[in-house]
């Protein structure tokens, strides 16, 4: 529920403002420039922050008689303006050390005047100015949103800026953008704001209005550079000082610094008055400075950038929601009339694509069928099979068209029975796979009316073998005709990456070999991670755990004798060229803070934790248990191994053979070290298991055993602070 409410505020926000977001930004980068293109002309002088008013003050009226004020800008160049002798006031810049003109402030150009009339104001005055403060504000809600929403995607703030899950360019942009430009788009937004409340804020007091006219004094006349206060100021901390405009005593020197403003005796050099800036002000002041880059060049062009961004979340925010509704089948039979139910949980579109695929070849082999999202739930008075397609989302959680499911199930109690098959789509990397899937399941379970056809069926990374596993099984079970869908056969091309052979070894006697790959467009890989290999440029995905080896991908392979995927890898050369993906596996990563991992593998299990090794730089003790069936297939790992010992990378290795010698498994090498497994739980230690289900099955049952010697309960609650790590199939 939490998260469709930020992804409906989110949206919301962005298609209230997005054309005035879009105008702002476009702006926005333009705008940008202008503090750039000011400060190229570099008229600062050297002397500039060695200087004090009482220095800089006199000599500019010795230099320019008529002058009526001097102020610095922003890039603290010395700007003089005074009455010039032809008439008319004039304005150069100078150097304060020696009133030498250095030049003239040129006309602001007409294309920035009036990008920056737009920006500000729309060309409609005091309303355009409202409607960009309210802008602003809604980027602040639109940022604020967005925050919560990668929160959630995350699983959490300590994930905020972990990797994050590849699922298409436009959501995968969204956020990681969305995370490098936060800071900045929050910096805009929160000032353009509060430049836009400022104005509706009562002005200021003027220091001149604390004058006591009666306390004016002439005597005793000093030199201006005399002047205590002129000589305590520095010339940086000016921000403009207005000269009398005549000789009358009632006429003062008004100086406006960085914190305050003073009146200024023109003959004694006493402070007549002085006010401190109030706090909004100064936020006006310092709101101006970030909103238009005036800080600095630096930040001119990271704002420019930002607004960049911004332009490009509406793009891509955009794309998002289209694709999240784009595919929908539109229904041919009304709900009440529908023999077939398709129901359907989908937080980005994905399992649609699967579903549309089933009702289109339904509805072409003439049967009554009706899609519509799990949420939707309602009466179908005439439905006999319900076909329930979700993926889960957030933490096994339903994903949002699917969150009212449980009500509407209790709402609407079928009054005839109906068979239902439920098909979960998720991904292994999480590690409540499935889990709402599963949650249904229980749900209809408890009706009166849903019979099950089959068990769930699960769909791991929208695997289109995974999926046409279940179609076989439903298919066989309820009579209905039906053929893969070609476009679910095809691998999803937008993801695959070209890969190069480095190296490879023959099939050893027990047939296994290690080949590397390299890849530029893979270079983000960890190890831990799969790479899913189509052998016939099918559906038909083969997975294998990488190990990063010398910043190559490296495979171990188990040659089978009509295995597809290592056939396949076997019969590649080194410099063949093949297209794969990678799937990220981040439940199975190389723990960052740990005292000790041991690490139980049998057979080519061993692949992940070759690279876990080699990368072990901050030399975590390492304990590996590897299993395999006799010696000569340990020897392919055996020289590698052996250096990591020597190095320092692997604290100890423990061989155990199942057809040799003591012809043990790892499961029972573990027990027999119960007291050191333990202690390592114990003290916050790692495991972490690679290899097959049989194995994974053996050793959890004796790491039961170990750990019920202190708590009985502590295992499950080990599986799921990460304590223990599995990746076996
Ligand atoms: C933020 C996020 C959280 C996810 N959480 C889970 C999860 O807990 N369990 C799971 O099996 N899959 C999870 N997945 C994977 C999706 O269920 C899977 O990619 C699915 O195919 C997406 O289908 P859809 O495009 O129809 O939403 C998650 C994906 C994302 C992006």
């Amino acid at each position: 529920m939490i998260i469709s409410v930020w992804r409906y505020s989110h949206l919301t926000l962005a298609i209230s403002s997005f054309l005035l977001l879009t105008i702002a930004s476009v702006t926005g980068i333009f705008l940008a420039f202008e503090p750039v293109i000011e400060k190229s002309r570099d008229y600062k002088a050297a002397s500039f922050d060695t200087l004090t008013l009482a220095q800089t003050v006199p000599l500019l009226k010795e230099k320019f008689p008529g002058i009526q004020e001097v102020s610095v800008d922003d890039h603290q160049f010395v700007l003089v303006k005074y009455a010039a002798e032809e008439g008319g006031d004039q304005q150069v810049y100078v150097d304060p050390a020696t009133g030498k003109v250095l030049g003239i402030p040129t006309e602001k150009l007409p294309l920035f005047q009036w990008m920056t009339t737009l920006h500000r104001s729309l060309f409609i005055h005091e309303t355009g100015r409202i409607l960009m403060g309210i802008t602003a504000f809604l980027l602040i809600l639109i940022a604020v949103s967005g925050i919560f929403l990668v929160v959630q995607r995350q699983n959490g703030w300590k994930n905020f800026f972990s990797n994050v899950e590849k699922t298409g360019f436009a959501q995968y942009y969204h956020v990681v953008f969305g995370r490098i430009s936060l800071f900045f788009i929050l910096a805009i937004a929160l000032t353009g704001t509060y430049m836009a409340v400022y104005r509706f804020m009562p002005t200021p007091g003027k220091a001149s209005a604390l004058i006591d006219e009666s306390q004016i004094k002439e005597e005793p006349l000093k030199e201006l550079s005399e002047f205590t206060v002129l000589q305590q100021t520095p010339l940086s901390s000016l921000q403009k000082l207005q000269y009398p405009f005549s000789d009358f005593p009632e006429d003062y020197y008004n100086v406006q610094l960085k914190g305050r403003e003073l009146c200024i005796n023109q003959f004694t050099g006493d402070i007549l008055a002085q006010q401190n800036y109030t706090k909004t002000y100064q936020l006006a002041n310092f709101s101006l400075r970030w909103h238009t880059g005036r800080w600095g060049t630096i930040w001119a062009l990271l704002m420019a950038l930002a607004s960049a961004y911004i332009l490009f979340f509406i793009y891509s925010g955009f794309a998002i929601t289209l694709k999240r509704r784009r595919g929908r089948s539109k229904n041919k039979f009304k709900a009440k009339d529908a023999r077939i139910l398709i129901l359907v949980g989908s937080e980005n579109g994905g399992t649609f694509k699967f579903a549309d695929a089933i009702y289109t070849q339904l509805i072409r082999h003439g049967e009554k069928v009706f899609i519509t999202d799990l949420s939707n739930f309602t009466a179908f008075p005439n439905a006999e099979q319900l076909v329930i397609m979700t993926s889960t989302y957030g933490q096994g959680d339903a994903p949002s068209n699917a969150k009212r499911l449980a009500d509407r199930i209790r709402q609407y109690p079928q009054g005839q029975t109906i068979q239902y098959s439920i098909v979960g789509f998720g991904s292994r990397s999480y590690s409540r796979f499935c889990q709402f899937a599963f949650d249904i399941e229980k749900l209809l379970q408890k009706t009166s009316w849903a019979n099950p056809v089959l068990p769930v069926y699960t769909v791991n990374d929208k695997s289109p073998q995974d999926f046409s596993g279940w179609m076989t099984e439903w298919t066989h079970k309820t009579g209905f005709s039906m053929l893969m869908p070609r476009e679910l056969l095809e691998p999803d091309t937008a993801d695959l990456k070209k890969l190069s052979v480095t190296s490879r070894t023959n099939p050893d006697e027990e047939a296994s070999f290690i080949i590397q790959f390299k890849s530029s467009q893979l270079r983000h890989a960890v190890s831990g991670d799969l790479l899913a290999i189509y052998p016939r440029n099918d559906h038909r995905e083969r997975l294998y755990s990488i190990g990063k080896v010398d910043k190559n991908i490296q495979l171990s392979v188990k040659l089978h004798e009509h295995g597809l995927g290592s056939s396949f890898l076997n019969h590649l050369q080194q410099g063949d060229i093949i297209k794969a993906k990678l799937v990220k596996n981040q439940h199975f990563r190389f723990p960052k803070k740990t005292k000790k991992v041991i690490m139980v593998s049998n057979g080519t299990g061993i692949a992940p934790f070759l690279g876990m090794i080699t990368e072990n730089r901050r030399k975590i003790p390492i304990e590996l248990y590897c299993g395999f069936r006799n010696r000569s297939s340990f020897t392919l790992y055996e020289p590698f191994l052996n250096k990591q010992l020597s190095k320092g990378n692997l604290a100890s290795l423990s061989l155990v053979l199942s057809r040799e010698e003591e012809k043990e498994y790892v499961s029972h090498r573990l027990l027999k070290n119960s007291d050191a497994i333990l202690q390592c739980l114990k003290n916050g230690g790692v495991i972490m298991l690679c290899g097959s289900l049989s194995m994974q099955n053996d050793v959890m049952k004796v790491l039961e055993d170990i750990c019920s010697v202190e708590d009985p309960m502590r295992l499950p609650e080990l599986v799921a602070q990460g304590k223990i790590l599995t990746d076996c199939y």
